[in-house]
């Protein structure tokens, strides 16, 4: 029986390791599957603290000297507390088993006595407690394996989203590719070290429980063969009751043999099932890491196929500099040609407007007003080539005709831009250095605002020739900036009762106008330079005073020099001071227009173009004058200062006739001095001046016999009529004579009336001062 117990205490003490541990303390283990750093310091701090428990648990058992039954029951209960339990190596536990077992075979009777089989108990609990918890802590090295690998999804898709970005983004994939793959090895290595280390552990842990397994069998054997001979030895029934708790026993420990055997094999089988999962973890990222490679030396390629498409572009940008450099030359050569072409073009110009003749006059027939619907119309033909017949609305036939040829007739329906069509080429003039007058003439109503200015508050499609002409003054000036500068300068002045007025003047201690219609009469004096400054205009309503006019023209080209000069360098400044202007002109209303204009007025606009280079300079002026109305003063039942008004009108407007007449037959006298209007416009009439008039037409048959002398005043001052229509002039002298004799006739008809009344008694001799104005105009 010793010999049994030496021979048992040596095997079990030769199946222990050094440290006299199977299992590990249950913390220790955790915190190797952790961390590796935490691990080998706790595991070092844990073996020893084990040590010194296992130490302290066995000097419990030294008591053992004796047996287990021997021991009292607090030490019992002391060694049965969960602490000593805990700290307590494995292999000590397996140790307390097996003893209890021995002790209990060798006790012959094979009972254990109650307060060792509850410490049996408790030792068992134990290490089934860390067997599960082994398989917890296994559970928990899953669940860690897996959130790493959610760690890598992300970062592979951050990869993914980063490998679809520019070029930099490229640059930053390959660093974190590069420190994926770093992290891929060190991973790597890590794995295989914990794997290693896991292997060998397992192996390990396989060799210990085999040893266990085969000295646990050994033990059984020797327990079955122990049993045998008790049994042979012991009484029968004794001997029976023994076997009996004892083969319970001995199936209790190899259940938990087999469970044990079980755990490990569900151990190997986990962890092969997570090499085999690294495995494929491995693949795929061999996969991505060659996907990413294969998109990288795509880029690779792409960056270099880009640097050539740069080499090639820088190349072809070059050869472009170089053809732009040679385009350069020619074009300064062309440059340099420029002016003198310009001055020949200029020249050319000219010469082409002269050959059209240098005084026009155009007719343009005025649509009736939307209350004058079913009116007559005295207009029967309007010729292409400027052919007029109108038809006297008391007469039939051939002798109620007559015909008029001018420039050019625009009937009712013409646009103020085809209008300005044939006008622009006299604009051009101006900025050439030429001067030009436009005049627009017509009785009242006729539509003279309305070509010169345009209706009120009209669209940029309404405007009249002045904004037109000073737009295009604007474009074409700015067209030639690099070889000329310009500064423009405006006049806008009003000649009422043979007076010339400056509205922009300051001195309101002038005189005021007879009628209060008149308190707003403007003179409106716009310079606009283009490169200097920019004029701000503000309204005035000013009484202005005469102004005095040179005989010949200053040096500035001004023949008004007291007027104020302002300067502008837009369309929509000289707008704004047009409109002043405008709304300023003398008016006075009559029986016929209550908007009647009843002064001349004279927007003056005065060109200096200075040659970049050479530094000569050239100067042109613009006249855009709407006449007053010329109707006819017995119509407009006129007496006292507006009859006044009339006859400086008529007189103005015969003036201006006589000058044209003159011009147009070269004569060698010009009667400029017969008005202020032909003495304020004696600068851009005659000359290498240009001169057009608008003939406006009302086609009212009431407007007949107005429309008939507003006609034979332009025909009188027509260029055309003085040419081609020479031979015809007698025709219309006689038809002019025949008129005036019929007129006489008339008149004498109503004077025997007249004396028939008196002499019945029945009327009284009135003087007519409209027959006699009537007849002043006439003979005008
Ligand atoms: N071509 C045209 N198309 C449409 N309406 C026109 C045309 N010509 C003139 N009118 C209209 O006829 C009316 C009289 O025109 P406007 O005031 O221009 O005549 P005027 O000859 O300047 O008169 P006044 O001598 O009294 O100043 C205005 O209402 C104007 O809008």
């Amino acid at each position: 029986m010793d010999r049994l117990v030496k021979d048992y205490g040596r095997i079990k003490s030769s199946s222990f390791s050094s440290n006299g541990d199977v299992f590990e303390p249950t913390s220790c283990n955790n915190a190797k599957l952790q961390n590796n750093v935490v691990d080998s310091k706790f595991q070092h701090a844990s073996r020893s603290s084990a040590m010194a428990v296992g130490n302290k648990f066995h000097q419990v058992f030294q008591l053992k000297q004796g047996s287990f039954a021997d021991i009292p029951a607090s030490k019992i209960s002391e060694m049965m507390k969960s602490t000593s339990l805990d700290n307590a190596p494995t292999q000590s536990l397996l140790s307390v088993v097996n003893d209890i077992l021995d002790e209990s075979i060798e006790r012959k009777t094979g009972e254990i006595p109650h307060r060792v089989a509850c410490l049996l108990r408790r030792v068992v609990q134990e290490i089934e407690r860390r067997v599960s918890t082994q398989a917890e802590h296994l559970r928990a090295q899953n669940n860690l394996f897996k959130t790493r690998e959610e760690k890598y999804q992300s970062r592979i898709r951050v990869l993914e989203a980063l490998a679809t970005g520019t070029s930099e983004e490229t640059e930053i994939v390959m660093n974190q590719l590069q420190q994926l793959q770093s992290d891929k090895k060190k991973m790597e290595e890590r794995k295989k070290v914990k794997e290693h280390e896991d292997v060998v552990r397992l192996m390990q842990e396989k060799d210990e429980h085999n040893q266990e397994i085969t000295f646990l069998k050994k033990e059984l054997e020797i327990a079955r063969q122990k049993c045998d001979q008790q049994s042979s030895q012991m009484k029968p029934k004794e001997d029976k009751r023994g076997r009996q708790e004892l083969e319970d026993r001995l199936k209790e420990v190899l259940g938990m043999l087999t469970e044990s055997r079980n755990r490990v094999k569900e151990l190997e089988a986990f962890s092969e099932s997570k090499s085999q999962w690294w495995n494929k973890k491995e693949h795929i990222y061999q996969i991505f890491t060659e996907f990413q490679l294969g998109a990288l030396r795509e880029l690779r390629f792409a960056s270099q196929s880009i640097r050539q498409e740069v080499v090639r572009t820088q190349n072809s940008f070059s050869e472009d500099f170089t053809n732009l450099g040679s385009k350069f030359i020619a074009l300064d050569i062309a440059a340099k040609n420029y002016s003198s072409l310009l001055s020949e073009n200029r020249k050319l110009h000219n010469e082409l407007q002269e050959l059209k003749g240098n005084i026009r006059v155009y007719c343009r027939i005025r649509p009736f007003l939307p209350g004058q619907k079913g009116k007559q119309s005295i207009v029967e033909y309007v010729g292409e080539n400027g052919e007029l017949i109108i038809l006297n609305p008391s007469k039939q036939g051939k002798e109620g005709r007559r015909s008029f040829k001018f420039n050019k007739v625009y009937g009712p329906t013409t646009t103020q831009a085809e209008v300005y069509l044939d006008t622009q080429p006299l604009v051009q003039s101006v900025v050439d250095g030429y001067n030009v007058c436009i005049f627009a003439y017509g009785q009242t109503g006729s539509g003279k605002t309305y070509t010169m200015t345009g209706p009120d508050r009209s669209s940029e499609e309404d405007w009249g020739v002045n904004y037109r002409a000073l737009n295009d003054l604007f474009r074409i000036s700015r067209s030639r900036e690099s070889s000329f500068t310009y500064e423009v300068s405006v006049q806008m002045v009003e000649i009422y009762n043979e007076q010339v007025r400056d509205l922009l003047s300051n001195d309101v201690s002038q005189k005021k106008y007879p009628s209060l219609y008149y308190h707003f009469l403007s003179t409106i004096l716009v310079c606009f330079d283009l490169n200097l400054q920019q004029i701000h205009v503000s309204p005035l309503f000013l009484f202005c005073h005469t102004l005095g006019i040179l005989s010949t023209t200053q040096g500035n080209g001004l023949t008004v020099p007291d007027a104020s000069i302002r300067s502008v360098n837009s369309t929509s400044d000289v707008l704004e001071l047009m409109d002043i202007g405008l709304k300023n002109r003398a008016k006075g209303s009559t029986a016929l227009n209550d908007r009647s204009s009843r002064s001349h007025s004279v927007v003056s606009i005065h060109v200096r173009g200075t040659d970049v280079k050479s530094g000569s300079s050239l100067r042109g002026s613009l006249n855009l004058v709407d006449l007053a109305g010329s109707e006819r003063i017995d119509r407009s039942e006129v007496t006292g200062d507006r009859l006044k008004e009339a006859q400086h009108i008529n007189k103005s407007l015969s003036a201006l006739g006589d000058v044209i007449f003159a011009l147009a037959q070269k004569s060698a006298h010009v009667p400029y001095r017969n008005s202020k209007l032909t003495q304020v416009l004696q600068n851009s009439l005659g000359g290498q001046a240009k001169t057009l008039m608008y003939v406006q037409l009302n086609p009212d048959c009431s407007s007949y016999s107005e429309s008939v002398s507003t006609l034979k005043f332009a025909e009188r001052v027509s260029g055309v009529e003085l040419g081609a229509a020479k031979s015809s002039k007698e025709g219309r002298d006689v038809r002019e004579l025949m008129e005036q004799v019929s007129y006489l006739k008339d008149t004498i008809a109503k004077k025997d009336e007249e004396m028939e009344d008196y002499k019945r008694g029945t009327n009284s001799f009135r003087y007519d001062s409209t027959l006699h104005a009537k007849k002043i105009m006439y003979v005008g």
